[in-house]
């Protein structure tokens, strides 16, 4: 079974391959900081790319950028033919550019509330229609349930859809926020650490999720995580921000063995650095594993 949006089950967006998503020589500058200095990339359609960097690096300033919370100083941003840069938030969610945040902010009451409210965006029903139950606005409503219903499937939280998000455990909560973004029937959903806190279980679970997700309802997705092993598992792409600059591109692969990128996680010259980015202390560029020493 197809879970692609349908007009049927997802009214007001038709499924369709996701346009490409540019990001154009970006600049961000606070005060005397710039925290994005010309940042360049390039989000495939359908692809899952990774962008990762030290603190600080820029990397929640260039979510902030994408999703209409902060205008650049100069730099576009493009979803294949549109234009974001300088959309209000809501206008680039509309457009399909669905993002969670690092903190969870799921509201009170449950599951289906809390995926209900990703639903409104592509509401047609007036609130009239809505309050005084129109025929056209309860069918309209129905389809919104059916389909909030699917992505709760979708995302391990069918079994706790009635349940108030209050009772849930903390994954399964920040899942409730990546199942909201879904709700928005997203053509680019923008992850801003989805495994932030949790523990090995919670964090392999999550993996299987976005991994679904992305095969199942075709979109691409954007992905901030500083767990380098979620990264590897699930990026096709790699761009690597430090102190707002763009230093590296490539596969998980090429990444995590690019001198400029080991310097920046350890501090140290590439040349004197172990290929695989080991030291005796460790490195922000290894992998989790499981219990098993399996990566999660
Ligand atoms: N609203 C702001 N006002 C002033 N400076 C800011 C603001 N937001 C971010 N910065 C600064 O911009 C730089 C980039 O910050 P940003 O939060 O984008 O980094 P990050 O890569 O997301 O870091 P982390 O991994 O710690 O979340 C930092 O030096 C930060 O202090």
């Amino acid at each position: 079974m197809s879970l692609r949006p349908t007009t049927a089950t997802a009214p007001g967006r038709l499924a369709a391959a996701p346009p490409e998503l540019r990001v154009q020589d970006v600049t961000v500058r606070f005060a005397g900081l710039t925290a994005l200095d010309t940042v360049s990339f390039t989000v495939a359609p359908g692809s899952v790319h990774a962008l990762i960097g030290p603190n600080g690096a820029g990397k929640s300033t260039c979510f902030n950028v994408l999703s209409g919370l902060y205008r650049p100083a100069s730099g576009q941003v493009r979803l294949g033919d549109e234009t974001l840069t300088g959309l209000a938030p809501h206008r680039i969610a509309a457009l399909g550019v669905a993002r969670t945040f690092q903190n969870i902010v799921t509201t009170e009451g449950t599951v289906a509330d809390n995926l209900m409210l990703g639903r409104h965006v592509l509401s047609h029903a007036g609130f009239a229609a809505t309050a005084l139950r129109l025929p056209r606005a309860v069918r309209e409503q129905r389809a919104h349930l059916a389909r909030a219903r699917e992505i709760a499937e979708l995302t391990g939280l069918a079994a706790r859809f009635e349940t108030p998000v209050a009772l849930l455990s903390y994954g399964d909560r920040k899942r409730v926020e990546l199942a909201r973004a879904l709700c928005l029937e997203p053509r680019v959903l923008l992850l801003d650490e989805p495994v932030a806190g949790m523990n090995g279980a919670e964090r392999a679970r999550t993996a299987e999720v976005i991994d679904t997700v992305r095969a199942e309802l075709g979109l691409s997705v954007l992905l901030v995580e500083h767990d380098m092993g979620l990264v590897m598992r699930l990026a096709d792409e790699v761009t690597v921000l430090d102190f707002g600059r763009c230093i590296a591109h490539g596969t998980p692969d090429e990444v995590r063995r690019h001198p400029e990128v080991l310097r920046a996680y350890l501090g140290t010259p590439g040349e004197d650095t172990p290929a695989e980015g080991t030291t005796e202390q460790g490195t922000a560029l290894e992998e989790e594993t499981d219990s098993e020493g399996d990566p999660v």
